[in-house]
């Protein structure tokens, strides 16, 4: 399959600062697994709001779905949003909202009837162990139950993109196991999946994906195993 995203010589500086990414230059495929890692303060968050659209970069171009974004007009960002599923480093949930209201919005944005919207609802809360928080309101619940329902609200609309921050950053290492399934899953129907993390857990785990290494903001080789697109994760 073709590219999803393409960066071509990208950098991002934010206000008047130095970049904090410089010449990026990587292709993504349609359907790919990718773990994107590096130490803290590399630049991974960055990248993320680079590709579900929350940064311009500053120099270089990015094309998204075959589509360049430095010649999109801002009218057309909503609907590129609406293609992406995210999972926030701080799970930006709606707090008063119910978990189960939460992970039903992008199936409302989207016009479902209440009808569709339940069973998957129910059942994505059961898979991620909230079946019976369902009603419960975010600041109720702990960060590890935020971050699952946070995780059930990017996927539930089967983005064609999903991007996730650290998403196995509050639970158990049996729970990160069961996510990154989740991920798999999502991944086998055809969603591209970005999954910045720490986790060498998730590292060891997720055979198949593909490795992305921030150093300083730049994607680095040191190994040579990257390649563009980058090697597949031993
Ligand atoms: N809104 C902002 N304004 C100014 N500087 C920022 C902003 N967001 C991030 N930075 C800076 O950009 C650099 C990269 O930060 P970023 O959050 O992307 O790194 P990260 O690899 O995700 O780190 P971590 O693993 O700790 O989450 C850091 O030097 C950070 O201080």
């Amino acid at each position: 399959m073709g590219p999803i995203v393409e960066f071509d010589s990208v950098g991002l500086r934010y206000g008047t600062g130095a970049e904090v990414l410089r010449d990026l230059d990587c292709r993504l495929s349609a359907g790919g697994f990718y773990l994107l890692m590096g130490p803290s303060g590399a630049g991974k968050t960055s990248l993320l709001k680079l590709l579900y659209l929350a940064q311009r970069p500053t120099r270089g171009r990015i094309s998204l779905f075959g589509e360049d974004l430095t010649e999109a007009p801002r009218e057309a960002m909503p609907a590129f949003r609406r293609r992406i599923g995210v999972v926030f480093q701080d799970f930006r949930l709606i707090p008063h909202l119910s978990a189960f209201d939460n992970v039903a919005l992008p199936l409302r944005v989207a016009g479902r009837r209440d009808a569709e919207i339940e069973g998957p609802v129910r059942e994505l809360l059961a898979w991620v162990g909230l079946a019976d928080r369902a009603s419960a309101r975010p600041p109720t619940l702990s960060g590890g139950e935020q971050q699952r329902v946070a995780i059930a609200r990017a996927v539930i609309g089967q983005p064609e993109l999903l991007v996730a921050d650290e998403p196995t950053g509050n639970v158990d290492a049996d729970m990160a196991a069961r996510l990154l399934h989740l991920f798999q899953e999502l991944n086998r129907l055809g969603t591209t999946i970005v999954v910045a993390t720490h986790d060498v857990g998730l590292l060891a785990a997720a055979r198949g994906a593909q490795l992305l290494r921030l150093e300083q903001g730049q994607l680095v080789d040191r190994t040579g195993a990257l390649r563009n697109p980058p090697a597949r994760v031993m």
